[in-house]
């Protein structure tokens, strides 16, 4: 069942669209990412869900409320991550938690949620000394102190070191397991592809697709990257007339090819009709970045929406 859903959501501010007809669902305790390079349109698009702000057109819901005018009913369902400058930076952790508890009217206990997510050494510490980490997972407890069904976690991880990210992003599958919702606003593809059950690719305020990172890998026109140093020189010109292939580079002799599985084939006669040898070969599928880079480049194949998307 969805939990939350956004219809032909449109947004301008001043005479600039922001947002332009972006339509998506979140099923409960799905992960749902919301990809997008920088000014996309992604923070719109989740305020408008948080009810922060009101639509132009369409509709939002988040289990059948309108957030804008049951924003008080909606506040108890959806737990929202504040930003940095939201918090005193003199609050210890336990007066931030305690403060925040009293904002609702059945919070979570305090106590074992720091437990939880590693704050108890640091209750008595003020805000402004935790590292980058503790911050985060401070959020993160705030966001849940009023035992929401959904979190919106938004650039959560940006700033973060890998090991702590890493540590970020386990306590985002605990919460889903636990079963909450989580929509993840995030640049990381990385994050993306190991956390997120569905994504939606935002691209200059639309949905440019909406799939699982799976899906939209081996949607993207280069799903399979081909690598290897040949035992001579290939002409550049059949190389770049390969079938499928989205890309070929070469680095200190190593060519790289972005395609797919008729490209690999197309590689193999090629080499064998030249007699040349394949050396430190290497066949990977694409990562989401690939997906992510072709899926919004200009002109792209953005337009090969699943019949959700159309819906
Ligand atoms: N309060 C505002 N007033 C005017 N323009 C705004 C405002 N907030 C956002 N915008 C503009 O709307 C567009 C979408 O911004 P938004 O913050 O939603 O994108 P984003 O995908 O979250 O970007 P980022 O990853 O950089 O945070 C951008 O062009 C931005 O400059």
């Amino acid at each position: 069942m969805a939990i939350i859903e956004v219809n032909g959501l449109r947004k301008a501010y001043g005479g600039r669209t922001a947002v332009d007809g972006v339509s998506f669902s979140v099923g409960e305790g799905e992960i749902f990412g919301i990809l997008g390079s920088n000014g996309a349109g992604k923070t719109t698009t989740v305020e408008c869900v948080e009810g922060l702000r009101t639509p132009d057109a369409g509709t939002v819901r988040v289990a059948g409320l309108d957030p804008v005018s049951d924003h008080e009913k909606v506040t108890r369902i959806l737990g929202a991550q504040l930003q940095e400058s939201e918090l005193q930076p003199k609050l210890t952790v336990r007066e931030a938690l305690e403060l925040y508890a009293a904002f609702h009217r059945a919070p979570a206990a305090w106590r074992p949620l720091a437990e939880r997510l590693g704050l108890e050494a640091v209750l008595r510490t003020r805000f402004a000394k935790l590292s980058g980490g503790q911050k985060q997972r401070l959020f993160i407890a705030l966001a849940l102190i009023g035992s929401p069904r959904v979190v919106v976690l938004d650039e959560l991880t940006t700033g973060l070191d890998p090991r702590a990210r890493r540590d970020t992003w386990s306590l985002i599958e605990e919460i889903r397991d636990s079963g909450v919702t989580v929509l993840l606003v995030t640049h990381f593809m990385e994050e993306a592809q190991r956390l997120c059950d569905r994504v939606a690719v935002i691209d200059r305020g639309r949905v440019a697709a909406l799939d699982t990172p799976a899906g939209l890998i081996s949607r993207s026109t280069a799903s399979t990257v081909i690598s290897f140093v040949p035992s001579r020189p290939l002409d550049d010109g059949e190389l770049a007339g390969l079938p499928q292939a989205a890309s070929v580079e070469t680095t200190d002799g190593r060519i790289v090819i972005n395609g797919t599985d008729e490209t690999v084939d197309a590689v193999v006669s090629l080499l064998a009709r030249h007699h040349v040898t394949a050396r430190q070969l290497r066949i990977t599928d694409a990562t989401l970045d690939d997906a992510f880079l072709d899926l919004t480049a200009p002109g792209g194949p953005a337009g090969t929406l699943t019949e959700e998307e159309k819906a």
